[in-house]
C-alpha cells in the first residue's frame, strides 16, 4: 500500500515508522512542511526535533516542498497535523483527491480536541470530523485514536488503537496499514465517540497533572478519573456517541494512559500549572502540542450550549484563563454541593 503522511511531529513520525515496519512491505513516505528539518531528518534519519533517540527504518521516505505527486499515488493519507491546521490541510488537499473519483484514498487524522473558534466568533468549536463535513465532505475519511504515546509506538512497544470511521473500506484500509507487530488495530464506527473521548481526555489529564502536582493523593486521582470518565461519558452522548465506546480503548484507555502516564504533555502542563508556572513559559518548554490546552473551552462551550454539566473541565478553563491558581481550583471542586454518583 502506498501510504503518506503529513505533519512529521512526534505522532506522524511515529505512525510513519509503525507503517514503514509492516510486514506487507508498505511505500511510506513522511512529508514535512519545513524543507530545512525534512533535509536534517533525511540526513540523521532520525526527527531530532519532535522524536529523539529513535532511528527511522531505512524503508521510510521523508518528503517536502509540494506534496502533490505523492498525493497522486496515495492509497491512504494520514493527517499527523494537530486540530489547528487540520482545516487548513484538508483545504489544500482535497481538491486534488476529490479529482481522483471512485479512486479517492482514505484520509485520516490523527490528532485529537476540538478546533478553537476564532476570538470573538460565537460559533462553536468543531470535532475534526466536523470540521472535514465543512471542508471536504465527500472524501472518504476516518481517525486513529487511541491509549498510544509516540516514544512507545516508536520502539515497537505493545500498543492497541482505535480505527474509527463511518466507511467500512477505511476502517479496513486502515487496518491494512498498521495492524502487526506490536501494534493491534480495533475497528469502530464511532467517529463522534471516539474523537470526545481523544478530546476530553487531554483536558482531564491536565487536572490530574495539577492533582498529583499538589500532592492530593491517589485517592483524589482514582476520584478525578471516574469523575472525568462520567463528564466525558455525557457530553459523548449528547453529542451522538454511544455509551461503550467510553468503555473502550479510546475513552477509559486513553484517559487512563494519558492522565497517569510520564510521558504525556497535557499531564505535564498540569503538574507545572500545580507549581504555578505561567502558562506561556510553559508550553514553550514543552516544544510540543498539549490539545489540552487549546481545546479546553471549546469542550466547555459545547457542553454548556448542550446542557451537560462537566465540572472538571470547567475548572481547567478558569485555570488556563488565570482566573484561580491550582490550589483555588481543587478548593472548588471540593466545596461543590453533595450529588449523585
Ligand atoms: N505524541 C503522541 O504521543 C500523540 C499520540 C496520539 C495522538 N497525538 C495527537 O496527534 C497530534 C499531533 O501531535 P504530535 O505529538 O505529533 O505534536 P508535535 O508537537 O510533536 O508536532 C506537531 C507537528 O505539527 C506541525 N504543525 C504545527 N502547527 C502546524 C500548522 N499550523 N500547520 C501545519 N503543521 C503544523 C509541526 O510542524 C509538527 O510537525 C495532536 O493532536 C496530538 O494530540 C499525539
Ligand atoms: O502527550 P499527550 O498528553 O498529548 O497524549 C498523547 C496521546 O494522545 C496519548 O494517547
Amino acid at each position: 500500500m502506498n501510504i503518506v503522511v503529513l505533519g512529521g511531529g512526534a505522532w506522524g513520525t511515529a505512525v510513519a515508522l509503525a507503517a514503514a515496519q509492516h510486514p506487507a512491505g508498505h511505500t511510506v513516505t513522511l512529508w514535512l512542511r519545513d524543507a530545512a528539518q525534512a533535509t536534517a531528518t533525511e540526513q540523521a534519519r532520525c526527527n531530532q526535533r519532535y522524536l529523539p533517540d529513535i532511528a527511522l527504518p531505512p524503508a521510510l521516505r521523508i518528503a517536502s516542498g509540494a506534496p502533490d505527486a505523492l498525493l497522486a499515488r496515495a492509497q491512504l493519507v494520514v493527517l499527523g497535523t494537530p486540530v489547528a491546521a487540520l482545516r487548513a490541510t484538508l483545504h489544500t488537499i482535497a481538491p486534488q483527491l476529490s479529482a481522483r473519483g471512485a479512486d479517492a484514498p482514505p484520509v485520516v487524522w490523527l490528532c485529537k480536541g476540538l478546533e478553537q473558534p476564532p476570538e470573538g466568533h460565537l460559533s462553536p468549536g468543531l470535532l475534526p470530523h466536523e470540521i472535514q463535513q465543512s471542508v471536504a465532505p465527500a472524501l472518504p475519511c476516518g481517525v486513529l485514536s487511541g491509549p498510544s504515546f509516540a516514544q512507545e509506538v516508536a520502539r515497537q512497544q505493545p500498543t492497541a488503537l482505535v480505527a474509527a470511521s463511518a466507511h467500512a473500506p477505511v476502517r479496513q484500509r486502515l487496518l491494512e496499514a498498521f495492524h502487526a507487530n506490536a501494534l493491534r488495530v480495533y475497528a469502530n464506527d464511532d467517529v463522534t465517540g471516539v474523537e470526545v473521548g481523544g478530546a476530553v481526555k487531554n483536558v482531564l489529564a491536565i487536572a490530574t497533572g495539577v492533582c498529583d502536582g499538589l500532592q492530593l493523593g491517589l485517592n483524589a486521582r482514582a476520584a478525578l478519573i471516574t469523575r472525568g470518565l462520567a463528564e466525558m461519558t455525557r457530553l459523548g452522548l449528547a453529542l451522538g456517541g454511544r455509551a461503550e465506546t467510553f468503555r473502550g480503548l479510546s475513552g477509559i484507555g486513553d484517559l487512563v494512559l494519558t492522565a497517569t502516564g510520564g510521558l504525556s504533555r497535557n499531564r505535564t502542563v498540569g503538574l507545572m500549572l500545580a507549581e504555578d508556572q505561567p502558562l506561556p513559559a510553559i508550553l514553550q518548554s514543552l516544544g510540543h502540542v498539549a490539545e489540552g490546552v487549546y481545546c479546553a473551552r471549546a469542550v466547555v462551550q459545547r457542553a454548556a450550549a448542550l446542557g451537560v454539566e462537566m465540572p472538571l473541565s470547567a475548572a481547567v478553563v478558569r485555570l488556563l484563563d488565570g482566573q484561580c491558581s491550582a490550589r483555588e481550583l481543587v478548593h472548588g471542586l471540593l466545596s461543590r454541593d453533595p450529588a449523585r454518583e
